[in-house]
């Protein structure tokens, strides 16, 4: 039987001839529940990009571009060299030492490989270089990840857009004894009410019109692993009362059938939005938000721990010039103004900031003009931004949130106070 590796690779093929080795490297991966994405192009820094570089060049001119490329500096590359056949592997040893990466042989060394390719990112992503920071809050939050991911319980992710309740559920599931299983992810928000639970548990054939085969769903993938659903607070109402049943009789119902299934998976949910709040506008079921909320994680948002900016900043930056194949640096002001903003869209506002300003950025420092417009526009309006926010808090907290009340006071109407409080990234606080 394949083994199973919670792992995904990208893979370059150098010329055509090399792609045929490379869809057979894919065939294999997939095989054992890999991800794989492959790419044919010349060699070139996007190299580096690559988690396997599938090449039959020789190890000599292979060393020639990696000169003229200036790729030398050992360990600067992420890539992998794979070749055919298995006896050549030595003469590879030349492009390993220019830093590369490692050598493997086909197709004996695959399988260690891919296993070893699988526990990194695993250790990676419940540690410090998937989940970035140094705040305390960043701190406690990684060490949290370890000491739940030991466990089975189930865990509620709650934060803002783009906090990393994604990334923080990767981490639990590398850092779990399920590692080795499938995690499967499923955006509860994406799906129209009719297709959650065929998605979720599958059908029969037959079960509704143009069902004319059976499917299993996104449980039966994930078992033994982790389902990850992803803004369960707009899951349907009916879809949560089956949820309900997963995790009291560990056993579901495909649509169309009467047969129950049996299920072995995590759970790990994510909400931006106040759970306890939807249960009290009856949007969210009372029973099933006690059952979530087993183990529950709050993210901070990017605010909270600005002192990560300027890590998080650096970090995506190299991944930025990395794939443009440039160097760059943070200029003074670009660096001032990701510290002064507020980054309602958080870390993944933080990472788009960045990309944008790699690829406008003309000159070898990233400038005030290279960074978003908003970014821009609040440096430009800072004094009277800041001014604006203190002012607004204070209101919100005197007043007890009451928004009629601060909207009369500042003299605005009830949707310019809600475009400010967007903008501002201020939510109404949980009771
Ligand atoms: N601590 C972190 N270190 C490095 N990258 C991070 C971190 N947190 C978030 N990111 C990055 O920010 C982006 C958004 O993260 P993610 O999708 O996990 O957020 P989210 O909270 O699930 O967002 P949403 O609620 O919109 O689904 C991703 O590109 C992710 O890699």
């Amino acid at each position: 039987m394949a083994a199973h590796y919670n792992a995904s690779f990208t893979l370059m093929a150098a010329t055509q001839a090399d792609l045929t080795l490379a869809g057979r490297v894919a065939r294999s991966l997939r095989k054992q529940s890999c991800a794989v994405e492959l790419r044919e192009q010349a060699l070139g820094r996007d190299s580096l990009g690559c988690d396997a570089l599938i090449s039959h060049t020789s190890a000599e001119r292979l060393g020639r571009l990696f000169d003229e490329l200036g790729l030398q500096t050992a360990g600067q590359g992420r890539g992998m060299v794979l070749i055919h056949p298995e006896p050549e592997a030595a003469h590879y040893a030349l492009a390993l030492r220019r830093g590369l990466g490692d050598v493997i042989a086909w197709p004996g060394e695959l399988d260690s490989w891919c296993r070893q390719h699988s526990q990194r990112h695993g250790s990676e992503a419940a540690g410090n270089s998937a989940l970035l920071g140094q705040s305390i809050a960043m701190r406690q939050l990684r060490q949290r990840v370890q000491r739940i991911a030991a466990y089975d319980s189930t865990v509620l992710l709650s934060g803002e857009t783009g906090t990393g309740k994604e990334c923080v559920a990767n981490a639990i599931h590398a850092a779990s004894p399920r590692r080795g299983q499938p995690m499967i992810s499923i955006n509860c928000a994406a799906l129209p009410d009719l297709l959650v639970e065929s998605e979720l548990f599958g059908y029969e054939r037959g079960a509704f019109t143009g069902a004319h085969s059976s499917q299993a769903g996104k449980f039966a993938a994930a078992e033994g692993g982790t389902l990850f659903l992803d803004e369960i607070g707009d899951m349907p109402l009916c879809a949560q009362a089956k949820i309900l049943r997963v995790i009291e009789n560990q056993e579901y119902f495909r649509l169309g059938s009467t047969r129950a299934q049996h299920s072995n998976v995590r759970l790990i949910a994510a909400t931006h939005q106040p759970l306890d709040e939807l249960c009290r506008q009856g949007r969210f079921r009372l029973d099933l938000y006690y059952r979530l909320n087993v183990a529950p994680i709050e993210l901070p948002s990017l605010r909270e721990r600005a002192e990560d900016i300027g890590l998080l900043a650096e970090q995506f930056l190299r991944e930025s010039c990395q794939r443009i194949g440039r160097p760059l640096k943070l200029g003074a002001e670009a660096s001032q103004a990701l510290l002064d903003y507020h980054w309602p869209g958080n870390v993944r506002e933080l990472r788009n900031a960045i990309e944008l300003a790699a690829i406008n950025c003309e000159r070898q420092q990233i400038g005030l003009s290279d960074l978003p417009p908003q970014l821009m526009r609040w440096a430009s309006s800072r004094p009277q931004a800041q001014d604006e926010l203190s002012q607004l808090s204070s209101l919100l907290i005197d007043t007890q949130w009451n928004k009629s009340e601060v909207a009369r006071t500042l003299n605005w109407s009830r949707m310019k106070l809600y475009r400010k409080l967007k903008f501002y990234g201020l939510d109404t606080p949980k009771r």
